[in-house]
């Protein structure tokens, strides 16, 4: 701590508060410790009657809070990001699109385990507009030293811990399988709420083709909407276990690089993804007509945003996988399927 005069304090760190008092009108904080004087404060300091101010001593290594949080900005924020003005030491980082937020979870860990520094983020896959307040970040005290900011660096590397993704319209195919749709028993309901949900998200439905539940005319179907350029292919009905549920076999079998069969996502189940070279498949269980949230959910913005998903990141859901089924469905602003 030293002290100097006021008109010489301007880029100079206050060592404590600087209380303002107007009669009847005010009376409180007018300066935080640890603000950094700027050139506008002096004569609003000098009302205040203060014409000498205690201010930090650069000290040697040590980092105010300010630039330690832009530092913290500059080696975590990846793509799509918008930044809040430094208050109280503290940035946050905003969406700069509508997208996917990507976190990367085992480098905001060892981040965190950092002494001194913090990054607060919202779950990894969350669905987020423009504008959506997605993570924070600040160092905990006034100062803070050197080497823990380059150990910060060191551990967060090439990987940019926050960004948000846009999404890719696809061309969409729907396969819809089962004999009672086929043979008109039954309407179907279940291309609406495929065409629902890709729609969303400005894809385009190339065609729908129903099937029976044979086999062969599916797997027909599929390579039908390769051969047309679907990107991605949606399958529905006999994704279980009767005897007709013949949609997980055909998908096999057309060629696809399976990376599932089954999720341990509620509802959702008995999903199914594969791949035909870069295409995603995906077999829709029945739930999926019926719940109003479910794996497709949790899984369409995903492959939307170009992702190539395997065993591991279905495996992954199992934790928070079940869906409370609430009245009022909120998802994604709520537990479900949150890794
Ligand atoms: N014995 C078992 N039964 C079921 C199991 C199981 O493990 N063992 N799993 C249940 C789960 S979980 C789900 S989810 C559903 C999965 O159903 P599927 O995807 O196989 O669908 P389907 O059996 O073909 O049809 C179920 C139901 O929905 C009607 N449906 C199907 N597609 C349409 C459509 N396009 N439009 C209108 N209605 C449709 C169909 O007629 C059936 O009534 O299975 C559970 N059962
Ligand atoms: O487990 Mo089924 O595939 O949802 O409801």
């Amino acid at each position: 701590m030293k002290q100097i005069k006021t008109v010489d304090a301007v880029g100079q760190v206050l060592c404590h508060d600087i209380t303002q008092i107007l009669p009847g009108q005010f009376k409180g904080r007018k300066f935080k410790k640890g603000h950094v004087v700027k050139e506008e404060d002096i004569p609003v300091l000098l009302s205040l009657g203060k014409d000498n101010l205690y201010v930090w001593e650069a000290v040697e290594g040590m980092i105010h809070e300010n630039d330690g949080a832009i530092f913290l900005k500059d080696i975590a924020a990846g793509e799509n990001l918008e930044f809040s003005e430094i208050k109280e030491g503290k940035i946050d980082f905003i969406a700069g699109i509508d997208g996917l937020l990507k976190i990367d979870v085992d480098t905001l860990l060892k981040l965190n385990s950092i002494d001194d520094i913090m990054m607060a983020t919202l779950h990894n896959n969350f669905e987020v507009k423009k504008g959506t307040k997605v993570a924070g970040t600040r160092v905990i005290p006034l100062l803070i030293g050197e080497e823990k900011l380059e150990e910060a660096k060191k551990v967060v590397g090439e990987n940019k811990i926050v960004s948000v993704l846009p999404f890719k319209p696809k061309k969409v195919g729907i396969v819809t399988t089962g004999n009672e749709i086929y043979h008109k028993r039954i309407v179907d309901k279940f291309g609406p709420v495929i065409e629902g949900k890709v729609g969303k998200y400005n894809c385009e439905i190339i065609g729908q083709i129903i099937c029976p539940d044979d086999k062969e005319v599916i797997k027909e179907a599929i390579q039908k909407f390769i051969n047309k350029g679907a990107e991605l292919i949606c399958c529905t009905g006999g994704m279980s276990v009767d005897p007709d549920d013949v949609t997980p076999t055909a998908i096999k079998e057309c060629g696809a690089e399976l990376v599932t069969y089954g999720s341990p996502i509620l509802p959702g189940a008995m999903f199914l993804l594969a791949y035909y070279n870069e295409v995603p498949i995906m077999g829709i269980p029945g739930c999926a007509m019926y719940n109003k949230t479910t794996v497709f959910d949790v899984i369409l913005p995903r492959l939307l945003v170009n992702e190539r998903l395997n065993k591991a990141d279905i495996a992954a859901y199992g934790h928070g996988g079940l869906c409370m089924q609430c009245d009022t469905c909120t998802y994604p602003a709520c537990n479900f399927a949150k890794i």
